[in-house]
């Protein structure tokens, strides 16, 4: 008889979201987005990154300061990268998984790459005039929002 506690899909991709975010160098928020086509299969991966060659050990991660000075100049979405790591993949009625609410910026890449679906878990910037514009660019392009439910289930694996 199969097991019966397995874990359902949302768990799974948002738990390979949550896996992915823990690569990024964002000393305050480390976001993940994993891309899945509408047969389950995971397309694409990225997290909150400074661009390649960009050294992360030489860019700035302060929030604060002069606006050159600042992580916000240079630093590269977790969704941004992930569309852009899937270059051979058509992205067309996929689902991205988020361990963020996007931002305006990557809301129009999210859209214009024909995902269809947004699953989020963290949404702690809800009220920002980037959060309130992306929702409003989602609704319109008929993209549709899903906030994660956690389980309260964590990963451990007895080998
Ligand atoms: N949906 C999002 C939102 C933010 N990010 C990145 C951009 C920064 O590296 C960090 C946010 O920093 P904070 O202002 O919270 O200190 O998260 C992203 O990748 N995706
Ligand atoms: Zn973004």
């Amino acid at each position: 008889m199969k097991r019966e506690d397995y874990i359902n899909w949302d768990e799974y991709f948002m738990g390979i979201a949550l896996l992915t975010a823990m690569r990024s160098k964002d000393p305050n928020s480390q976001v993940g987005a994993c891309i899945v086509s509408p047969e389950n299969k995971i397309l694409s991966l990225g997290y909150n990154g400074m661009p390649m060659g960009c050294s992360d050990d030489e860019m700035p991660w302060e929030r604060e300061g002069a606006p050159l000075q600042t992580k916000y100049m240079y630093v590269c979405h977790a969704e941004l990268n992930a569309i852009l790591n899937s270059a051979h993949n058509n992205l067309k009625g996929a689902r991205v998984y988020v361990t963020l609410f996007p931002c305006n910026e990557c809301t129009k890449a999210i859209i214009q790459s024909g995902i269809a679906e947004v699953v989020y878990y963290g949404d702690k910037y809800h009220d920002s005039d980037s959060s309130i514009a992306a929702r409003f660019m989602f609704e319109h392009a008929g993209v549709r929002l899903t906030p994660y439910k956690p389980t309260g289930r964590r990963a451990e694996l007895e080998l």
